[in-house]
C-alpha cells in the first residue's frame, strides 16, 4: 500500500532568547503550539496525537518533562510520545510524527520540540567525564574543535572560511524576527577579532545557548485540502545513526550523514542536489560545520565545500542559500534546533519566510545532527505534493 502524502499546514515558533524568565517550560511549549494551530486555523480538538522531543533532561534538570506537558499541549485523552536523539531530536521528532501520518495511524499530528537552557548551563552540561578519556572537554565546542582542525588540514581551506559563515548567518538572522542574536553592528572584522574560545572556534563563530520551542502541524491529503495557506509537502525523510566512537569513524564526514542524505534524495528523486535543491537549513552550531556538512550532504565534492562558502554561493542571494534564517549559529535551543531547520525549510517552500525568503524556492532541505556526530535526521520539502 502506498504511503499517505504528508503536508505541513501550521508552523509556530517562540521568540528565541538567552533566557525566557517570563514562562515555565509548559508556557514555552504552549506558546509555540498555539502559534502553529493559529497558522493552520485549527483547534486542539483537531489534533489526533502529539509527538514531542527535546535533548537530554540534564539541560534543564527537569526529568521526563513530558509527564506534565500533556496538559499544556492538549494531549489529555490522546496519544503522546517523546523522542530523544540528542541534538538531532527536533528533526527526528518531526519524522516520527510524519511517519504516523504517512502510515495512516493518525490524520493530523502536532509535533513540537523545545529547550529552556537558561534553567541550566549547557556548556558544562555537555562536559561529561567519559570513562577512560582525559576529562579535558569543555562543552560541545571542546568536542568538535579538533574535528574542525582535521577538516582544515585535510581540505587546505583558508582560516577565514569560518568567519565568512558566521558573518553571513548573523546578517541573515537580522532578517528573522524569531532569531536569538540580532547583532546590528556585525562586521567581518568584528567576527575575526572576537575571542578564541575553542581553537579554531571564536566567540562569534559559535552558537549561543537559547530558550525556545518550535511546533508544526502535520496532516494528510484531506487535511491539506482544508488548509487556509499553502502547505509544504514532505518529499523524503530519513534518519541514520552510528556509534560516537569506532575504529575508522570519520568525524569530518560521518558515514551515517552521507547515507541519510542519499536516502532522502532517493525518495525525492534528486540526482544532483546542488542543482535540484533551492536552499538548505543545515545544523551548523560552529561556523566551520557549514563547509563540512556541504560535503557530507553531497552539495560539494570532498575538500571542496569551503569553496562554495568563499564564492558566496551559500549567501541569501547565492545559488544555494544556506541557513537563510540565521541558522543554529544565531539561535540554539538545542532540542528545538533540528525542528527549526525542518520548519524553516517548510516556510521557504510555502513562500512564508518573510524577509529571509528565497525567491521561488520549490525544494528545500532541513537537516539536523546530534550527539558526537552520531545521529542524523533530514527531510526534503517541496511546494508540490510528491505525486504531482
Ligand atoms: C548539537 C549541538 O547543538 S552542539 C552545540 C551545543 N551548544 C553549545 O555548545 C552552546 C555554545 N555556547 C555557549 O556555551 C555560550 O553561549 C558561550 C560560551 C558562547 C557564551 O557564554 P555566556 O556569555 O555565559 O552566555 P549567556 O547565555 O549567559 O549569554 C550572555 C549574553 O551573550 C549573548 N551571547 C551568547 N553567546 C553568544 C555568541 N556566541 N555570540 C554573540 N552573543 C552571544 C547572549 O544572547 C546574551 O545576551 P543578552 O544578555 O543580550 O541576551
Amino acid at each position: 500500500m502506498s504511503k499517505e502524502p504528508v503536508a505541513v499546514v501550521g508552523i509556530g515558533q517562540t521568540q528565541h532568547v538567552a533566557a525566557r524568565r517570563d514562562v515555565s517550560l509548559a508556557g514555552l511549549v504552549r506558546e509555540a503550539a498555539r502559534r502553529a494551530l493559529d497558522d493552520a486555523e485549527l483547534t486542539w480538538a483537531d489534533i489526533d496525537a502529539v509527538v514531542i522531543g527535546k535533548a537530554p533532561d540534564f539541560f534543564e534538570g527537569v526529568m521526563m518533562p513530558e509527564l506534565y506537558l500533556a496538559d499544556a499541549l492538549g494531549a489529555v485523552g490522546k496519544p503522546m510520545l517523546r523522542v530523544h536523539t540528542a541534538g538531532s531530536v527536533g528533526g527526528s521528532t518531526a519524522l516520527v510524527a510524519a511517519n504516523l501520518v504517512a502510515a495512516r495511524v493518525h490524520g493530523t499530528v502536532l509535533t513540537l520540540a523545545f529547550e529552556k537552557q537558561s534553567e541550566s548551563n549547557a556548556m558544562w552540561g555537555l562536559s561529561l567525564p567519559i570513562p577512560f578519556q582525559q576529562p579535558l572537554l569543555a562543552g560541545a565546542g571542546g568536542f568538535f574543535a579538533p574535528h574542525i582542525r582535521a577538516y582544515m588540514r585535510r581540505s587546505g581551506a583558508p582560516e577565514t572560511i569560518g568567519a565568512l559563515v558566521a558573518y553571513k548567518d548573523r546578517r541573515n538572522a537580522l532578517k528573522n524576527p524569531y532569531a536569538h542574536l540580532h547583532e546590528h553592528d556585525i562586521t567581518l572584522d568584528k567576527v575575526m577579532a572576537s575571542p578564541m574560545l575553542w581553537d579554531p572556534v571564536r566567540y562569534s563563530e559559535t552558537c549561543p545557548s537559547s530558550d525556545g520551542a518550535c511546533a508544526m502541524i502535520l496532516t494528510d491529503r484531506a487535511g491539506a485540502a482544508r488548509a487556509p495557506r499553502p502547505p509544504a509537502w514532505m518529499l523524503g525523510g530519513a534518519m541514520r545513526s552510528e556509534p560516537t566512537l569506532f575504529a575508522g569513524k570519520d568525524f569530518v564526514s560521518p558515514q551515517a550523514g552521507q547515507d541519510c542524505a542519499a536516502d532522502v534524495y532517493r525518495q525525492a528523486g534528486i540526482t544532483d542536489p546542488r542543482r535540484e535543491i533551492d536552499g538548505a537549513e543545515i545544523y551548523v552550531p560552529f561556523s566551520w560545520y557549514e563547509p563540512m556538512w556541504l560535503e557530507n550532504l553531497g552539495f560539494a565534492g570532498e575538500g571542496e565545500g569551503w569553496k562554495l562558502t568563499e564564492a558566496g554561493v551559500t549567501e541569501l542571494d547565492g545559488d544555494l542559500p544556506v541557513n537563510m534564517s540565521g541558522g543554529v549559529l544565531s539561535t540554539n535551543p538545542i532540542g528545538a534546533s533540528g525542528m527549526i531547520r525542518f520548519a524553516e525549510a517548510a516556510l521557504q517552500v510555502r513562500g512564508q519566510a518573510g524577509e529571509h525568503q528565497v525567491d521561488g524556492a520549490r525544494r528545500v532541505l532541513g537537516h539536523a545532527y546530534g550527539g558526537g556526530s552520531q545521529f542524523f535526521s533530514m527531510w526534503l520539502v517541496g511546494a508540490e505534493p510528491p505525486d504531482s
